[in-house]
Protein backbone atom coordinates (compact mmCIF):
# COMPACT_ATOMS: atom_id res chain seq x y z
CA UNK A 1 0.00 0.00 0.00
CA UNK A 2 2.99 2.47 0.84
CA UNK A 3 3.97 1.58 -1.98
CA UNK A 4 1.49 2.26 -4.25
CA UNK A 5 0.56 5.81 -3.03
CA UNK A 6 4.48 6.48 -3.32
CA UNK A 7 4.05 5.23 -6.72
CA UNK A 8 0.77 7.33 -6.96
CA UNK A 9 2.25 10.65 -5.76
CA UNK A 10 5.24 10.50 -8.04
CA UNK A 11 3.50 10.56 -11.12
CA UNK A 12 1.13 13.38 -9.67
CA UNK A 13 4.49 15.28 -9.13
CA UNK A 14 5.93 14.40 -11.80
CA UNK A 15 3.33 15.83 -14.13
CA UNK A 16 2.53 18.78 -11.45
CA UNK A 17 6.52 20.29 -12.17
CA UNK A 18 6.12 19.72 -16.12
CA UNK A 19 2.70 21.47 -15.94
CA UNK A 20 4.32 24.88 -13.90
CA UNK A 21 7.24 24.60 -16.18
CA UNK A 22 5.24 24.94 -18.75
CA UNK A 23 5.27 28.28 -20.43
CA UNK A 24 1.30 29.26 -21.58
CA UNK A 25 1.35 30.87 -24.35
CA UNK A 26 -1.25 34.20 -26.35
CA UNK A 27 -0.30 34.13 -29.93
CA UNK A 28 -1.59 37.67 -31.27
CA UNK A 29 -1.72 36.80 -35.36
CA UNK A 30 -1.59 32.81 -35.34
CA UNK A 31 -3.26 32.84 -38.77
CA UNK A 32 -0.51 34.56 -40.03
CA UNK A 33 3.61 33.51 -41.28
CA UNK A 34 4.92 34.12 -37.86
CA UNK A 35 1.96 33.00 -35.99
CA UNK A 36 2.09 29.98 -37.65
CA UNK A 37 5.53 28.93 -37.40
CA UNK A 38 5.03 29.72 -33.81
CA UNK A 39 2.18 27.35 -33.33
CA UNK A 40 5.04 25.11 -35.44
CA UNK A 41 7.49 25.39 -32.69
CA UNK A 42 4.77 25.07 -29.90
CA UNK A 43 3.83 21.48 -31.29
CA UNK A 44 7.18 20.64 -31.29
CA UNK A 45 7.12 20.90 -27.60
CA UNK A 46 4.17 20.41 -26.18
CA UNK A 47 6.09 19.77 -22.72
CA UNK A 48 7.29 23.32 -22.91
CA UNK A 49 4.67 25.45 -24.16
CA UNK A 50 0.58 25.20 -23.80
CA UNK A 51 -1.00 27.79 -26.22
CA UNK A 52 -4.03 29.28 -24.27
CA UNK A 53 -5.07 32.57 -26.40
CA UNK A 54 -5.20 32.88 -30.39
CA UNK A 55 -5.99 35.82 -32.10
CA UNK A 56 -6.42 36.88 -35.83
CA UNK A 57 -8.04 39.27 -37.91
CA UNK A 58 -10.61 37.62 -40.35
CA UNK A 59 -9.10 34.02 -41.35
CA UNK A 60 -11.68 32.03 -39.23
CA UNK A 61 -11.44 28.93 -41.22
CA UNK A 62 -7.71 28.63 -40.20
CA UNK A 63 -8.54 30.18 -36.84
CA UNK A 64 -10.64 27.25 -36.36
CA UNK A 65 -8.76 24.60 -37.24
CA UNK A 66 -6.26 26.06 -34.63
CA UNK A 67 -8.46 25.99 -31.80
CA UNK A 68 -9.08 22.09 -33.02
CA UNK A 69 -5.60 21.63 -32.47
CA UNK A 70 -4.30 23.68 -29.50
CA UNK A 71 -7.70 24.25 -27.51
CA UNK A 72 -6.74 27.53 -26.28
CA UNK A 73 -8.76 29.16 -23.66
CA UNK A 74 -9.83 32.55 -25.54
CA UNK A 75 -9.89 33.45 -29.61
CA UNK A 76 -10.07 36.80 -30.78
CA UNK A 77 -11.36 38.23 -34.20
CA UNK A 78 -11.81 41.35 -35.90
CA UNK A 79 -15.57 41.81 -35.61
CA UNK A 80 -18.89 40.37 -34.26
CA UNK A 81 -20.22 39.31 -37.70
CA UNK A 82 -16.68 37.13 -37.24
CA UNK A 83 -17.29 36.00 -34.05
CA UNK A 84 -20.78 34.61 -35.08
CA UNK A 85 -19.00 33.01 -38.12
CA UNK A 86 -16.12 31.35 -35.70
CA UNK A 87 -18.83 29.95 -33.15
CA UNK A 88 -21.01 28.08 -36.21
CA UNK A 89 -18.01 26.75 -37.59
CA UNK A 90 -17.01 25.24 -33.84
CA UNK A 91 -20.35 24.20 -33.50
CA UNK A 92 -19.94 21.34 -36.31
CA UNK A 93 -16.92 20.70 -34.15
CA UNK A 94 -15.91 18.08 -30.90
CA UNK A 95 -17.96 19.04 -27.70
CA UNK A 96 -14.69 20.08 -25.78
CA UNK A 97 -13.41 22.83 -28.18
CA UNK A 98 -17.19 24.56 -27.69
CA UNK A 99 -15.78 26.00 -24.26
CA UNK A 100 -13.05 28.69 -25.84
CA UNK A 101 -14.23 31.71 -25.04
CA UNK A 102 -14.53 34.24 -28.03
CA UNK A 103 -14.38 37.76 -28.07
CA UNK A 104 -13.62 40.48 -30.90
CA UNK A 105 -12.38 44.04 -31.73
CA UNK A 106 -9.94 45.86 -29.74
CA UNK A 107 -11.26 45.16 -26.83
CA UNK A 108 -10.73 41.86 -27.56
CA UNK A 109 -7.38 41.99 -28.19
CA UNK A 110 -6.64 43.71 -25.33
CA UNK A 111 -7.90 41.11 -23.64
CA UNK A 112 -5.96 38.34 -25.41
CA UNK A 113 -2.61 40.43 -24.38
CA UNK A 114 -3.92 40.38 -20.64
CA UNK A 115 -5.36 37.25 -20.00
CA UNK A 116 -4.58 35.42 -16.64
CA UNK A 117 -3.61 31.79 -18.00
CA UNK A 118 -0.65 33.39 -20.61
CA UNK A 119 2.72 33.81 -19.51
CA UNK A 120 3.95 35.02 -22.27
CA UNK A 121 2.51 36.78 -25.35
CA UNK A 122 3.54 36.75 -28.89
CA UNK A 123 2.65 39.89 -31.01
CA UNK A 124 2.39 38.73 -34.78
CA UNK A 125 -0.25 40.69 -35.71
CA UNK A 126 0.53 43.00 -38.70
CA UNK A 127 0.46 46.53 -38.53
CA UNK A 128 0.18 49.61 -36.41
CA UNK A 129 -3.46 47.09 -35.11
CA UNK A 130 -0.43 45.30 -32.54
CA UNK A 131 0.12 48.63 -30.96
CA UNK A 132 -1.72 48.37 -28.36
CA UNK A 133 -2.23 44.76 -27.52
CA UNK A 134 1.72 45.13 -27.26
CA UNK A 135 0.91 47.71 -23.95
CA UNK A 136 -1.72 45.45 -22.88
CA UNK A 137 0.39 42.81 -23.12
CA UNK A 138 3.76 45.01 -21.18
CA UNK A 139 1.02 46.49 -18.76
CA UNK A 140 0.13 42.99 -17.29
CA UNK A 141 3.76 42.28 -16.93
CA UNK A 142 4.18 39.08 -19.58
CA UNK A 143 6.97 38.02 -20.91
CA UNK A 144 6.54 40.08 -24.68
CA UNK A 145 7.87 38.02 -27.47
CA UNK A 146 7.75 41.11 -30.31
CA UNK A 147 7.24 40.72 -33.76
CA UNK A 148 5.16 43.50 -34.66
CA UNK A 149 7.95 45.83 -35.56
CA UNK A 150 5.44 48.70 -36.33
CA UNK A 151 4.67 49.17 -32.27
CA UNK A 152 8.38 49.76 -32.00
CA UNK A 153 8.32 52.20 -35.02
CA UNK A 154 5.11 53.98 -33.85
CA UNK A 155 6.01 54.64 -30.03
CA UNK A 156 9.20 53.21 -29.65
CA UNK A 157 10.09 55.28 -26.67
CA UNK A 158 6.64 55.00 -24.82
CA UNK A 159 7.22 51.26 -25.32
CA UNK A 160 10.32 51.16 -24.13
CA UNK A 161 9.68 53.17 -20.81
CA UNK A 162 6.46 50.96 -20.39
CA UNK A 163 8.55 48.25 -20.83
CA UNK A 164 11.29 49.24 -18.35
CA UNK A 165 9.05 50.71 -15.88
CA UNK A 166 7.19 47.21 -15.20
CA UNK A 167 11.44 45.39 -15.21
CA UNK A 168 10.61 43.67 -18.37
CA UNK A 169 12.31 42.53 -21.29
CA UNK A 170 11.26 42.82 -24.81
CA UNK A 171 12.11 39.76 -26.78
CA UNK A 172 12.71 40.65 -30.31
CA UNK A 173 11.70 38.34 -32.99
CA UNK A 174 12.24 39.67 -35.90
CA UNK A 175 15.50 38.00 -37.29
CA UNK A 176 17.78 40.84 -37.27
CA UNK A 177 16.92 42.01 -34.28
CA UNK A 178 16.99 38.29 -32.50
CA UNK A 179 20.39 38.48 -34.14
CA UNK A 180 21.86 41.64 -32.71
CA UNK A 181 20.27 40.18 -29.23
CA UNK A 182 21.93 37.22 -29.31
CA UNK A 183 25.40 38.85 -30.44
CA UNK A 184 24.60 41.46 -27.05
CA UNK A 185 24.35 38.66 -24.90
CA UNK A 186 26.27 38.95 -21.69
CA UNK A 187 27.50 42.18 -20.41
CA UNK A 188 28.59 43.13 -24.55
CA UNK A 189 26.29 46.21 -24.95
CA UNK A 190 28.61 48.35 -22.87
CA UNK A 191 30.94 47.58 -25.93
CA UNK A 192 28.77 48.12 -28.94
CA UNK A 193 29.88 50.40 -31.05
CA UNK A 194 28.29 49.46 -34.34
CA UNK A 195 25.06 47.33 -35.56
CA UNK A 196 25.47 45.84 -39.16
CA UNK A 197 21.95 45.30 -39.71
CA UNK A 198 21.43 42.72 -42.78
CA UNK A 199 19.13 43.19 -45.60
CA UNK A 200 18.29 40.78 -48.43
CA UNK A 201 18.16 43.61 -51.19
CA UNK A 202 14.65 42.37 -52.28
CA UNK A 203 13.87 40.93 -55.18
CA UNK A 204 14.54 44.11 -57.29
CA UNK A 205 18.24 44.59 -55.63
CA UNK A 206 20.06 44.15 -59.49
CA UNK A 207 16.49 46.22 -61.26
CA UNK A 208 17.47 49.67 -63.13
CA UNK A 209 15.06 52.47 -61.86
CA UNK A 210 13.73 52.95 -65.03
CA UNK A 211 11.88 49.37 -64.55
CA UNK A 212 10.03 50.45 -61.27
CA UNK A 213 6.90 51.78 -62.60
CA UNK A 214 6.02 47.99 -64.24
CA UNK A 215 6.60 46.10 -61.09
CA UNK A 216 3.48 44.52 -60.55
CA UNK A 217 2.74 43.46 -56.77
CA UNK A 218 3.23 39.73 -58.06
CA UNK A 219 6.87 40.31 -58.69
CA UNK A 220 7.22 42.08 -55.30
CA UNK A 221 5.48 39.47 -53.49
CA UNK A 222 8.57 36.98 -54.73
CA UNK A 223 10.59 37.67 -51.95
CA UNK A 224 13.94 35.97 -52.87
CA UNK A 225 14.98 34.43 -49.42
CA UNK A 226 11.79 34.73 -46.83
CA UNK A 227 8.50 33.33 -47.18
CA UNK A 228 6.19 36.18 -45.17
CA UNK A 229 2.99 38.16 -45.02
CA UNK A 230 1.97 40.28 -47.80
CA UNK A 231 2.93 43.59 -46.36
CA UNK A 232 6.65 42.63 -45.00
CA UNK A 233 7.14 41.21 -48.23
CA UNK A 234 6.46 44.35 -50.36
CA UNK A 235 8.53 46.59 -47.65
CA UNK A 236 11.48 43.97 -48.52
CA UNK A 237 10.65 44.75 -51.99
CA UNK A 238 11.08 48.39 -50.94
CA UNK A 239 13.69 48.33 -48.39
CA UNK A 240 10.91 50.13 -46.22
CA UNK A 241 11.34 47.06 -44.28
CA UNK A 242 14.74 47.51 -43.50
CA UNK A 243 13.57 51.59 -42.70
CA UNK A 244 11.45 50.23 -39.63
CA UNK A 245 14.04 48.09 -38.47
CA UNK A 246 16.55 50.92 -38.26
CA UNK A 247 13.69 52.66 -36.19
CA UNK A 248 12.96 49.10 -34.29
CA UNK A 249 16.77 48.93 -33.36
CA UNK A 250 16.98 52.42 -32.31
CA UNK A 251 14.35 51.67 -29.37
CA UNK A 252 15.72 48.11 -28.71
CA UNK A 253 19.38 48.73 -28.19
CA UNK A 254 18.72 52.06 -27.39
CA UNK A 255 21.26 52.95 -29.92
CA UNK A 256 21.54 56.25 -32.06
CA UNK A 257 20.75 55.94 -35.72
CA UNK A 258 24.17 56.83 -37.17
CA UNK A 259 25.47 53.63 -35.03
CA UNK A 260 23.20 51.50 -37.17
CA UNK A 261 24.85 50.65 -40.52
CA UNK A 262 22.28 48.92 -43.22
CA UNK A 263 24.24 46.42 -45.69
CA UNK A 264 22.85 44.58 -48.31
CA UNK A 265 23.74 40.65 -48.00
CA UNK A 266 21.13 39.00 -50.30
CA UNK A 267 21.48 35.36 -48.99
CA UNK A 268 20.01 36.22 -45.78
CA UNK A 269 22.55 33.85 -43.92
CA UNK A 270 23.98 36.37 -41.51
CA UNK A 271 21.19 37.96 -39.57
CA UNK A 272 22.87 40.77 -38.09
CA UNK A 273 26.43 41.51 -36.66
CA UNK A 274 27.48 43.71 -33.51
CA UNK A 275 31.04 45.47 -34.02
CA UNK A 276 32.60 46.64 -30.35
CA UNK A 277 35.19 48.92 -29.20
CA UNK A 278 38.25 46.77 -29.69
CA UNK A 279 37.17 46.19 -33.57
CA UNK A 280 35.35 42.34 -32.59
CA UNK A 281 32.72 41.82 -34.91
CA UNK A 282 30.56 38.99 -33.67
CA UNK A 283 27.57 37.67 -36.77
CA UNK A 284 24.41 35.42 -35.63
CA UNK A 285 24.11 33.20 -38.80
CA UNK A 286 21.33 30.16 -39.75
CA UNK A 287 19.44 29.49 -42.50
CA UNK A 288 16.34 31.44 -43.11
CA UNK A 289 13.80 30.06 -40.74
CA UNK A 290 12.04 32.15 -38.27
CA UNK A 291 11.63 29.45 -36.52
CA UNK A 292 14.84 30.08 -34.84
CA UNK A 293 14.11 33.43 -33.76
CA UNK A 294 10.47 32.75 -32.50
CA UNK A 295 11.68 29.49 -30.20
CA UNK A 296 15.14 31.96 -28.78
CA UNK A 297 12.29 34.77 -28.01
CA UNK A 298 9.88 32.24 -26.61
CA UNK A 299 12.08 30.20 -24.62
CA UNK A 300 15.16 32.47 -23.73
CA UNK A 301 17.59 31.83 -22.53
CA UNK A 302 17.12 28.39 -23.29
CA UNK A 303 17.74 26.97 -26.99
CA UNK A 304 15.33 24.36 -28.11
CA UNK A 305 15.97 21.65 -30.62
CA UNK A 306 14.32 22.48 -33.92
CA UNK A 307 16.02 20.03 -36.32
CA UNK A 308 16.86 22.76 -38.57
CA UNK A 309 20.23 21.98 -40.85
CA UNK A 310 23.35 24.23 -40.78
CA UNK A 311 24.13 26.33 -43.65
CA UNK A 312 26.47 24.35 -46.34
CA UNK A 313 29.01 27.17 -46.40
CA UNK A 314 31.42 24.88 -48.80
CA UNK A 315 28.64 24.92 -51.46
CA UNK A 316 27.96 28.46 -50.46
CA UNK A 317 31.30 30.01 -51.49
CA UNK A 318 31.15 33.51 -50.32
CA UNK A 319 28.67 34.82 -48.58
CA UNK A 320 27.86 38.49 -50.36
CA UNK A 321 27.37 42.02 -49.04
CA UNK A 322 26.84 45.19 -51.10
CA UNK A 323 25.91 48.81 -49.84
CA UNK A 324 22.27 49.77 -50.16
CA UNK A 325 21.04 52.23 -53.28
CA UNK A 326 19.64 54.86 -51.78
CA UNK A 327 18.90 56.78 -54.61
CA UNK A 328 16.58 53.60 -55.80
CA UNK A 329 15.72 52.86 -52.43
CA UNK A 330 14.90 56.02 -50.88
CA UNK A 331 12.78 54.53 -47.71
CA UNK A 332 16.28 54.69 -45.82
CA UNK A 333 16.85 58.23 -45.57
CA UNK A 334 13.13 58.48 -44.86
CA UNK A 335 13.61 56.60 -41.77
CA UNK A 336 16.79 58.26 -40.67
CA UNK A 337 15.38 61.77 -41.28
CA UNK A 338 12.77 60.12 -38.73
CA UNK A 339 14.63 59.05 -36.11
CA UNK A 340 16.69 62.42 -35.96
CA UNK A 341 13.12 64.09 -36.05
CA UNK A 342 11.62 61.88 -32.86
CA UNK A 343 8.17 62.66 -32.01
CA UNK A 344 5.00 61.69 -34.19
CA UNK A 345 7.16 61.21 -37.43
CA UNK A 346 7.95 57.78 -37.18
CA UNK A 347 4.19 56.85 -36.63
CA UNK A 348 3.65 58.76 -39.79
CA UNK A 349 6.11 57.25 -42.13
CA UNK A 350 4.78 53.54 -40.65
CA UNK A 351 1.01 54.40 -41.48
CA UNK A 352 1.90 56.52 -44.84
CA UNK A 353 3.79 53.17 -45.58
CA UNK A 354 0.43 50.95 -44.26
CA UNK A 355 -1.75 52.69 -46.58
CA UNK A 356 0.65 53.00 -49.82
CA UNK A 357 1.98 49.47 -49.92
CA UNK A 358 -2.27 48.30 -49.33
CA UNK A 359 -3.13 50.52 -52.27
CA UNK A 360 0.26 48.75 -54.25
CA UNK A 361 -1.39 45.61 -53.73
CA UNK A 362 -4.65 46.74 -54.86
CA UNK A 363 -3.41 47.95 -58.11
CA UNK A 364 -4.26 51.44 -57.13
CA UNK A 365 -0.38 52.83 -57.97
CA UNK A 366 2.66 52.11 -59.31
CA UNK A 367 5.31 50.85 -57.07
CA UNK A 368 7.48 53.30 -56.82
CA UNK A 369 4.44 56.11 -55.94
CA UNK A 370 5.25 54.33 -52.61
CA UNK A 371 7.81 55.83 -52.14
CA UNK A 372 6.34 59.44 -53.31
CA UNK A 373 3.67 58.98 -50.89
CA UNK A 374 5.57 58.82 -47.98
CA UNK A 375 7.71 61.03 -48.84
CA UNK A 376 4.89 63.88 -49.05
CA UNK A 377 3.43 62.65 -46.00
CA UNK A 378 6.17 62.89 -44.26
CA UNK A 379 7.54 66.60 -45.61
CA UNK A 380 3.95 67.80 -44.65
CA UNK A 381 3.37 66.66 -41.21
CA UNK A 382 3.61 69.05 -38.13
CA UNK A 383 5.71 66.94 -35.70
CA UNK A 384 4.88 66.70 -32.14
CA UNK A 385 7.63 65.52 -30.11
CA UNK A 386 6.41 65.79 -26.34
CA UNK A 387 4.74 62.20 -27.43
CA UNK A 388 2.16 60.52 -25.79
CA UNK A 389 0.12 57.48 -26.71
CA UNK A 390 -3.37 60.18 -27.96
CA UNK A 391 -0.21 62.04 -29.59
CA UNK A 392 1.08 58.96 -31.98
CA UNK A 393 -2.62 57.48 -32.64
CA UNK A 394 -3.39 61.09 -33.67
CA UNK A 395 -0.43 61.42 -36.25
CA UNK A 396 -1.22 57.71 -37.70
CA UNK A 397 -4.88 59.04 -38.05
CA UNK A 398 -3.43 61.82 -39.75
CA UNK A 399 -1.13 59.83 -42.23
CA UNK A 400 -3.78 57.76 -42.74
CA UNK A 401 -6.15 60.75 -44.43
CA UNK A 402 -2.98 62.37 -45.82
CA UNK A 403 -1.66 59.24 -48.29
CA UNK A 404 -5.49 58.41 -49.02
CA UNK A 405 -6.02 61.98 -50.53
CA UNK A 406 -2.40 61.37 -52.16
CA UNK A 407 -3.70 57.89 -54.14
N1 LIG B 1 6.74 36.92 -41.57
C1 LIG B 1 7.95 37.09 -41.11
O1 LIG B 1 8.85 36.26 -41.36
C2 LIG B 1 8.28 38.26 -40.26
C3 LIG B 1 7.31 39.11 -39.80
N2 LIG B 1 7.62 40.15 -38.96
C4 LIG B 1 6.57 41.02 -38.47
O2 LIG B 1 5.59 40.22 -37.84
C5 LIG B 1 4.28 40.77 -38.04
C6 LIG B 1 3.42 39.72 -38.72
O3 LIG B 1 3.95 39.44 -39.99
P1 LIG B 1 3.42 38.21 -40.87
O4 LIG B 1 3.19 37.04 -39.98
O5 LIG B 1 4.32 38.09 -42.01
O6 LIG B 1 2.01 38.77 -41.37
P2 LIG B 1 0.78 37.97 -41.97
O7 LIG B 1 0.08 38.90 -42.88
O8 LIG B 1 1.21 36.66 -42.49
O9 LIG B 1 -0.15 37.70 -40.68
C7 LIG B 1 -0.73 38.77 -40.01
C8 LIG B 1 -1.55 38.28 -38.84
O10 LIG B 1 -2.17 39.41 -38.20
C9 LIG B 1 -3.60 39.28 -38.25
N3 LIG B 1 -4.15 40.60 -38.47
C10 LIG B 1 -4.14 41.33 -39.61
N4 LIG B 1 -4.72 42.52 -39.40
C11 LIG B 1 -5.13 42.54 -38.12
C12 LIG B 1 -5.83 43.48 -37.32
N5 LIG B 1 -6.23 44.66 -37.81
N6 LIG B 1 -6.09 43.16 -36.06
C13 LIG B 1 -5.71 41.97 -35.55
N7 LIG B 1 -5.05 41.02 -36.25
C14 LIG B 1 -4.77 41.33 -37.51
C15 LIG B 1 -3.86 38.35 -39.42
O11 LIG B 1 -5.13 37.72 -39.30
P3 LIG B 1 -5.90 37.17 -40.62
O12 LIG B 1 -5.09 35.98 -41.08
O13 LIG B 1 -7.22 36.81 -40.13
O14 LIG B 1 -5.87 38.28 -41.61
C16 LIG B 1 -2.70 37.36 -39.25
O15 LIG B 1 -2.97 36.47 -38.20
C17 LIG B 1 4.50 42.03 -38.90
O16 LIG B 1 4.56 43.13 -38.06
C18 LIG B 1 5.84 41.79 -39.56
O17 LIG B 1 6.51 42.98 -39.88
C19 LIG B 1 8.91 40.38 -38.55
C20 LIG B 1 9.92 39.59 -39.01
C21 LIG B 1 9.69 38.48 -39.90
C1 LIG C 1 12.65 37.45 -41.63
C2 LIG C 1 12.77 38.85 -41.29
O1 LIG C 1 13.20 39.22 -40.24
C3 LIG C 1 12.38 39.84 -42.31
O2 LIG C 1 12.21 41.11 -41.73
C4 LIG C 1 13.46 39.86 -43.33
O3 LIG C 1 14.51 40.58 -42.82
C5 LIG C 1 12.98 40.43 -44.60
O4 LIG C 1 14.01 40.51 -45.50
P1 LIG C 1 14.67 41.86 -46.01
O5 LIG C 1 16.07 41.85 -45.50
O6 LIG C 1 14.56 41.68 -47.50
O7 LIG C 1 13.88 43.03 -45.54
MN1 LIG D 1 13.59 41.36 -40.29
Amino acid sequence: MVCFLLHQWLIFSRSFCCDIMKKRVAVLGSTGSIGRSALDVAAMHPDLFDVTVLACANNVVRLAHQIQTFKPEMAVVLTEERADELKSILDGMQEDIRQVDIVWGEDGYAMAASHEMADAVLLAMVGAAGLMPALAAIEAGKHIALANKETLVMAGEIVMARAAAKGITIYPVDSEHSAIFQCLEGNASKYLKKIFLTASGGPFRNTPLEKFKSIRPEDALNHPTWDMGSKITIDSATLMNKALEVVEAVHLFNTPEDKVDVIVHPQSIVHSMVGFKDGSIIAQMGLPDMRAAISYALAWPERLELELEFPDFASIGNLLFEAPDTSRFPSLEFAREACRQGGTLPAVMNASNEIAVQAFLDNKISFPEIFDIIEKSMADHRNKTDLDIKSVLDADKWAREKSFSLI
